[in-house]
């Protein structure tokens, strides 16, 4: 794993950077493999992330969109991942409506959708169960609980190793999220934290020992490149020197 952490100025400057990131990443992916994999985060702080991409001109045909984690509401609801980015981005550009790949959350049984989520991964990938697709890269928020995903302070879905998607659990609320092993799959995690609330986690999270079940963000230590963009308010207690 090959960690790096940066510290802009501000959110505007963490948005731009976390753009430039995910350009990058997409031209690469396109170049060298016909198509770009991307799962994104939910919660504030992308939306305006997603509304900047929803101003570029890209060859949105090779771009598959899919969510890291989703709360278990109707497509409709405000609370929706989906949602926020539908209208923030993706009802924006022209992509094809087959390249965007949402979280089922239909069958009224949260463990039927991971499920089912799980077999959309195995197709679309052409994995078999047990192995683990790499996504191009993975957009990931920190919850000032140090959850990431929908992967949450001591619940089960920390310890999945062997599925894709599980049902992690926010308050006695279902969520559907990636495991774990498959987030440390990708290419290239991407997390994007901001805010001083996030703070006291964000130091746990890189202290050289702390209980991963704690603080869930510490288990993402991908095969690939591990990106941290923070603002400086999010970073204000870190001392980065010693990373
Ligand atoms: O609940 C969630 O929260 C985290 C962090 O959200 P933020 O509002 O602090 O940016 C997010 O990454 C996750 O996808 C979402 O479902």
């Amino acid at each position: 794993m090959n960690r790096n952490i940066e510290v802009l100025s501000d959110k505007p400057a963490l948005i731009e950077r976390s753009r430039e990131i995910i350009l990058a990443r997409l031209h690469q992916a396109i170049e060298s493999r016909g198509k770009f994999t991307i799962a994104l985060s939910g919660g504030s702080t992308p939306k305006p992330l997603y509304e900047a991409l929803g101003k570029e001109s890209l060859p949105w045909s090779k771009v598959h969109i899919f969510w890291g984690d989703e709360r278990y509401v109707p497509a409709s609801d405000r609370d929706s991942n989906q949602l926020m980015a539908r209208q923030a981005w993706l009802d924006r550009i022209e992509i094809p409506a087959a390249n965007i790949h949402p979280m089922s959350t239909n069958a009224e049984n949260p463990l039927q959708d991971a499920q089912q989520q799980e077999q959309e991964l195995h197709s679309f990938f052409q994995t078999q169960p047990g192995e683990f697709p790499a996504f191009d890269l993975i957009l990931l928020g920190m919850g000032d609980d140090g959850h990431t995903a929908s992967l949450f302070p001591h619940t089960e879905a920390l310890t999945v190793c062997d599925r894709l998607i599980t049902v992690g659990n926010k308050d006695g609320q279902p969520r559907i999220t990636f495991t774990v092993p498959l987030i440390n799959q990708a290419r290239c995690v991407l997390f994007v934290v901001a805010g001083a609330n996030k703070r006291p986690a964000l130091k746990e999270v890189f202290a050289p020992e702390a209980d991963e079940m704690n603080y869930p963000s510490r288990l993402i230590q991908p095969q690939g490149e591990l990106l941290w963009l923070l603002d400086r308010s999010a970073a204000a207690e870190l001392s980065l020197d010693r990373q």
